[in-house]
C-alpha cells in the first residue's frame, strides 16, 4: 500500500469533498462553496461533547504514535502520571520506537511495539486493550489517526493542528459525538504559567469585558525546516508550500478560553492577509547552490513570511492571530488580552495593566500571582517544571488530561475547540487566496456555544492523581 496518505483516505472511505488536498487549494469557487454548504448541512445531527464526561477508567492504557522530536517527551511525561500504562509505541521508523523502548528500561512500562510501515499504528489501534491513542505525528496523519482511534472504541488526543482541511474538522467532530469518545487537541501553551493565570483573571472580570485578544506562533525556524535532519521526510518545510496561518493554536487557544469562545461567544468571519515570501525560497535557492538536495526546493513558492488573520466573534468582539515561521526576530505567541477594566501581554516580559500609565509593578504582579495563580498550578506546577517540557506546561496539561479520564470529567480541550481552532488553517489559506475576502467561520457546535460552560478552572471532582518526579 502506498505510504501517502491520501492515497489512505480513499482507500478508508476518509476521502470526501475537501479532504483530499489542503483546505479549498485546487477547489473551483463553485466547489468550495459546495464544502462550505456541506459543512452547514452538518448541522442537523447532534450529541454535545462539550462537557460530556466519558465512565471513569482507575488506570489509562496507552498508545503513543509518533517518536520523532515530540513524541518521547510525552511518553517520558505520561510514565511519570499515576495510573497510566503505557501499552504500545509506534512510528514509521523503527529505530525511533527502539530509542523510546530504550529510555522506559527500569520502569513498570513494557510497551509492545509497531513499526516499519506507515500504517502500523492500524495494527496498534485495532488492539483491544488500549483506553487512549495519543498521537504525535507529522499534521496529515492527525485527523485519520483520531478518527481511526475514536472508531475503534478509544479516546483520542492529537497534537497541533488536529486537522488540517474544513472536511477533517467535521469528520473530528462528527466521530467524536457518534462514538462518544473524547477528542482532544492536545493544546499545550494554554496550560503555560501566564496563560492560566491571566485566564483565571479573566474569568473574575479582572480584565472586565474582554472584547480582543492577540496571539501567534512567531518562532524563527528557517534553519529548522531546511534541514536535512530535522523534520522526518522534511514534512513541515512541505507545509510551508500552503499559504495562510498554517499553526494557529499555541496563539488561539488560551485567547479563544479567555474570551469563552464556543461557551458563550463564537467566532463569525475572519479575514486573512499574507506578505509576500521574502526569505523562504531565497534560503532553498541558497541551500540549492551547493547541495543537489534542496534542488526540488529552490523550485517551489512558499507561503508569505507573515500571516495576519482577524477573526470577528458573534458578539462583536475581535481576534488578531499572526505566523511567522522564518524571521529573524524573538519568539512570540503575544497572548494579549484586552477588556474594559484592564489588559494583558505576555511578550517580550510579561504585564498587567489597568490603565495608559503603563504595566503593573513588580510588587503589584506578585500580590495578582498570589491571588490568581490556579489550583493546577498549585497542585502540580512545581513538579511540572522539574519534569519539563516547554518550562512545564506539557506536563500540567498530559496530568490535567489523565486526571480527568481517571475521575470522569469533561476534558478542558473537547473536539469542537481542535475543529475550531484548526479550521483558521484552511480558511485562512481561503481568504489568503482571495484577495483577504471574508470568509464564515463554521460552528462547530451548531449553537451550543451559547449554553456551554466555561473551561474548568478549579479541580472540582478531580486532582486525585499522582505523580512520581
Ligand atoms: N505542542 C508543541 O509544543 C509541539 C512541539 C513540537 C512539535 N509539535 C507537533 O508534534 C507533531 C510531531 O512533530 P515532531 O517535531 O515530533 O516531528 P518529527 O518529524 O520529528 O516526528 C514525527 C514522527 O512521526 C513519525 N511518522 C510519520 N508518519 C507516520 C506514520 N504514518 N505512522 C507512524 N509514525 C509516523 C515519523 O517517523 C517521526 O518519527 C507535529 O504535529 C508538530 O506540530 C508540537
Amino acid at each position: 500500500m502506498s505510504n501517502n496518505r491520501r492515497e489512505f483516505l480513499k482507500l478508508s472511505g476518509l476521502a470526501g469533498l475537501g479532504v483530499v488536498g489542503t483546505g479549498f487549494k485546487g477547489l473551483s469557487l463553485e466547489e468550495q462553496e459546495q464544502v462550505l454548504a456541506q459543512s452547514k448541512k452538518k448541522h442537523a445531527q447532534r450529541f454535545n461533547m462539550s462537557g460530556y464526561a466519558a465512565p471513569k477508567l482507575e488506570v489509562v492504557r496507552v498508545g503513543i504514535v509518533g517518536l520523532g522530536s515530540r513524541g518521547p517527551g510525552a511518553v517520558n511525561r505520561l510514565s511519570k502520571i499515576e495510573g497510566v500504562e503505557i501499552k504500545a509505541l509506534c512510528d514509521l521508523r523503527p529505530e525511533m520506537v527502539d530509542k523510546v523502548v530504550k529510555s522506559l528500561e527500569g520502569t513498570s512500562h513494557k510497551p509492545e511495539t509497531y513499526s516499519g510501515s506507515a500504517y502500523a499504528w492500524k495494527k496498534m489501534v485495532d488492539r483491544d486493550d488500549l483506553d487512549l491513542i495519543y498521537i504525535a505525528t507529522p499534521w496529515e496523519w492527525h485527523t485519520p489517526m483520531a478518527v481511526y482511534a475514536m472508531e475503534a472504541g478509544k479516546h483520542a488526543c492529537s497534537e497541533v493542528p488536529i486537522a488540517v482541511t474544513l472536511e477533517e474538522c467535521w469528520q473530528l467532530v462528527e466521530t467524536s459525538e457518534r462514538t462518544k469518545k473524547h477528542c482532544m487537541m492536545m493544546e499545550n501553551c494554554c496550560y503555560d504559567f501566564f496563560e492560566l493565570m491571566t485566564l483565571n483573571m479573566a474569568r473574575d472580570g479582572f480584565f472586565g469585558d474582554v472584547f480582543h485578544g492577540e496571539g501567534a506562533y512567531i518562532h524563527d525556524l528557517l534553519g529548522l525546516n531546511f534541514s536535512k535532519t530535522g523534520y522526518q521526510d522534511m514534512w513541515r518545510l512541505k507545509e510551508n508550500f500552503r499559504n495562510g496561518n498554517l499553526y494557529p493554536t499555541h496563539g488561539l487557544g488560551p485567547v479563544c478560553q479567555a474570551m469563552n469562545i464556543n461557551r458563550g461567544d463564537q467566532m463569525d468571519y475572519l479575514t486573512s492577509l499574507s506578505s509576500n515570501d521574502f526569505l523562504m525560497k531565497a534560503h532553498a535557492q541558497k541551500l540549492a547552490e551547493t547541495d543537489n538536495f534542496y534542488n526540488s526546493f529552490a523550485t517551489k513558492s512558499y507561503r508569505g513570511n507573515m500571516n495576519t488573520t482577524m477573526v470577528k466573534t458573534k458578539k462583536g468582539k475581535s481576534i488578531m492571530i499572526q505566523h511567522d515561521v522564518s524571521s529573524p526576530r524573538p519568539y512570540s505567541r503575544i497572548h494579549l488580552l484586552s477588556g474594559t477594566k484592564g489588559a494583558a501581554s505576555k511578550y517580550p516580559v510579561p504585564g498587567i495593566s489597568t490603565g495608559h500609565e503603563g504595566w503593573l509593578k513588580a510588587d503589584e504582579m506578585k500580590v495578582l500571582e498570589e491571588k490568581y495563580t490556579p489550583e493546577i498550578v498549585k497542585k502540580v506546577g512545581e513538579m511540572a517544571k522539574q519534569i519539563g517540557g516547554h518550562g512545564g506546561m506539557d506536563f500540567m496539561m498530559d496530568w490535567r488530561m489523565i486526571d480527568c479520564l481517571r475521575n470522569g470529567l469533561p476534558l478542558d480541550q473537547d473536539v469542537y475547540d481542535g475543529a475550531l481552532w484548526s479550521a483558521i488553517g484552511p480558511l485562512s489559506e481561503w481568504s489568503v487566496a482571495n484577495r483577504s475576502n471574508s470568509i464564515d467561520v463554521p460552528d462547530f457546535t451548531a449553537g451550543s456555544w451559547e449554553t456551554n460552560s466555561p473551561v474548568e478552572l478549579t479541580l472540582k471532582g478531580g486532582g486525585t492523581t499522582g505523580v512520581s518526579v
